[in-house]
């Protein structure tokens, strides 16, 4: 769905903001009883924030930003120097970030719809996320109970239904993208949009002031783990780029970049969380963006989970376990 420059080696404003997001862990080491040094325990070093827009706070980073309308708890902003972007804070409710959550792990990446096992394993077979849940395994293409004890460290390990669901990286909703040949593929089965989704993606896109056309019809929802990024991109297989994407986050907390046009111009960093959502209209629909970051929701307060994804608001404990420990983006784009 978009240029992954190869040029990711090349040194770059965009690339020197994204190491400086990135996860590193260090080694901590205790003392122990004996006077010895003890280590193993990989820990995230702290990063430093202070330059990154966060619209869940108030303070003097916000002089960047400003509001542009504001509909019952939705808000919308415009960035300084980032024309066509918005952030559109509290785009979903409590209850359509659980809906999404669910449908994300449970429906958009079920057969038909192409993921990233397609190369690899070839089509999953339907129901990972049940799989998940009965800790089944993938057996000669349908999800089986393992025949024997499968220990830590054997290589059966990976088909558990509980470790793809980990490696779970893309599906793609509507027409399916070719990432070889970077083009949509048009007559191929696919999991269409549904109606719900379309309806969802209109009313955020409404947020913007310009009013754009915008026709839902092919999405891609990303998947990441703590330490999980995405490299810096422009998205253009699209073909009308006067169209905007409208992007919707669930889950844990991630910094996205927002460049320009081309990577050596520094990018602006903020922080996505939960229920949020972002418009790239405009000229930033033709700009460098980019997520060097997930963060756990238990890593810091400030990246907590906000209350209806957590245990409590769910019926079931096991998408407030999942969701706790990943980040969900779904972008939709019109793509003719
Ligand atoms: O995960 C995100 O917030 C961005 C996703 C993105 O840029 C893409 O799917 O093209
Ligand atoms: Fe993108």
């Amino acid at each position: 769905m978009y240029v992954d420059g190869a040029s990711t080696t090349r040194r770059t404003a965009f690339r020197d903001a994204e190491k400086r997001y990135q996860l590193k862990l260090v080694e901590q080491f205790r003392v122990s009883a004996n006077g010895k040094r003890r280590g193993g325990r990989f820990v995230a070093e702290p990063t430093d924030l202070s330059d990154v827009l966060d619209f869940s706070v108030d303070d003097e980073r916000s002089s960047r930003r400003s509001l542009v309308s504001t509909s019952g708890t939705t808000e919308t902003y415009a960035i300084d120097g980032h024309p066509g972007f918005y952030y559109v804070k509290n785009a979903l409710s409590a209850e359509e970030q659980r809906t999404w959550v669910r449908a994300a792990v449970s429906e958009l990446c079920e057969p038909p719809a192409r993921t990233n096992f397609a190369k690899e394993l070839g089509e999953l077979p339907s129901g990972l996320w049940n799989a998940v849940q009965e800790d089944l395994m993938l057996f000669d293409g349908a999800w089986a109970r393992p025949g024997r004890e499968v220990k830590r460290g054997d290589a059966e390990e990976r088909f558990f239904a509980r470790h793809l669901l980990k490696k779970l990286r893309w599906a793609t909703v509507g027409a399916p993208f070719e990432w070889t040949s970077r083009v949509y593929e048009p007559d191929v089965p696919r999991r269409a949009i549904s109606d719900d989704l379309v309806e969802l993606t209109r009313r955020i896109a409404r947020a913007a002031p310009e009013k754009w056309t915008f026709d839902a019809q092919a999405g891609l929802v990303n998947y990441y783990q703590p330490g999980d990024t995405l490299n810096g991109h422009m998205d253009d297989a699209e073909n009308n780029l006067d169209r905007p994407i409208v992007s919707i986050s669930l889950g844990c907390p991630a910094v996205f970049l927002l460049g320009h046009e081309n990577r050596d111009k520094s990018p602006t960093a903020m922080i996505l969380r939960s229920g949020d959502a972002v418009i790239l209209g405009g000229e930033s629909r033709k700009c460098y963006h980019g997520v060097p970051r997930v963060f756990a929701s238990d890593e810091s307060l400030e990246f907590e989970l906000p209350t209806c994804l957590r245990a409590e608001a769910w019926d079931d404990d096991a998408y407030a376990s999942y969701i706790s420990r990943a980040r969900i983006n779904i972008s939709i784009r019109d793509i003719d």
